[in-house]
């Protein structure tokens, strides 16, 4: 086999979609980091969430969230149209199950900004798919300046977000990989890392059976 026959063969293996769990405290960045990578990678989408948080400015019904009100929520928790929800700062969040379940098969990968309590949720439900990241910001202070700076909240939001970002960096060891957002590239680039490592994970790997089969079968001494 030449060499570019070889290395088409393997970029085709089938392989199972994984669930890229993004969380943080409100303000650390996941969004931001979130959207890099999706602008980047052709191959992860993002799951959209339902939430009965209104819009902020500048947010797309159907791209950012689904956004519903409570009746329709509770419509959606009764029918277990979700794979996991939770209830943070006041209003609820969900991730509806149909569309993530399905393209895990096709080898689709799924992002999924959501909080602890969801990863956790996501890990009991679906533990050899999901890939649990986890941003800190450098410093309090920080974390307090990208808050104000994102303009989008206002103090007094801002000063529950901080209040909840004590108890939110507390659940830091429920996930695989911890990254300090301080440099925004630099943090891009770690997670990226961390996408492309899991990708390669055996298990997921569902077509290495018969590729290393084909590679194990005895050699007829055929030329290449
Ligand atoms: N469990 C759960 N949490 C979610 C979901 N969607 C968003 N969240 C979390 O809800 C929290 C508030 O999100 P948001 O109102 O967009 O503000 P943010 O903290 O600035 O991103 C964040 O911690 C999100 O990660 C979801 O579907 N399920
Ligand atoms: N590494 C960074 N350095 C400086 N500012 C950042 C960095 N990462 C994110 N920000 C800014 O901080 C604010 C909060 O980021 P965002 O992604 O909305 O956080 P989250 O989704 O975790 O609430 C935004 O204004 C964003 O542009």
């Amino acid at each position: 086999m030449s060499d570019s026959a070889s290395s088409k063969a393997t970029d085709t293996l089938a392989r199972r979609g994984l669930m890229f769990i993004m969380s943080s405290p409100s303000g650390a960045g996941k969004t931001t980091i979130s959207r890099m990578l999706l602008e980047h990678d052709p191959h992860i989408c993002i799951s959209v969430s339902c939430t009965t948080r209104p819009p902020r400015p500048g947010e797309v019904d159907g791209k950012d969230y689904h956004f519903v009100d409570r009746t329709e929520f509770d419509r959606m928790v009764e029918n277990e149209e979700f794979l996991e929800w939770a209830e943070v700062f006041g209003h609820c969040y969900g991730t509806p199950k149909a569309q993530v379940k399905a393209g895990l098969k096709d080898g689709q990968d799924y992002l999924f900004d959501i909080d602890w309590q969801g990863t956790q949720q996501l890990y009991q439900k679906l533990e050899r798919d999901v890939v649990r990241v986890f941003l800190l910001p450098p410093s309090i202070d920080e974390l307090r300046r990208r808050l104000t700076g994102r303009g989008t909240d206002s103090a007094e939001v801002i000063a529950g977000r901080m209040d909840r970002a004590r108890s939110e960096i507390s659940h830091w060891d429920g996930y695989d990989y911890v990254v300090v957002n301080d440099d925004i590239q630099a943090c891009f680039e770690k997670v990226t890392e961390i996408l492309a490592a899991e990708r390669m994970r055996r298990a997921r790997q569902t077509g290495l059976i018969g590729f290393v089969r084909e590679l194990m079968r005895p050699d007829d001494g055929a030329p290449a």
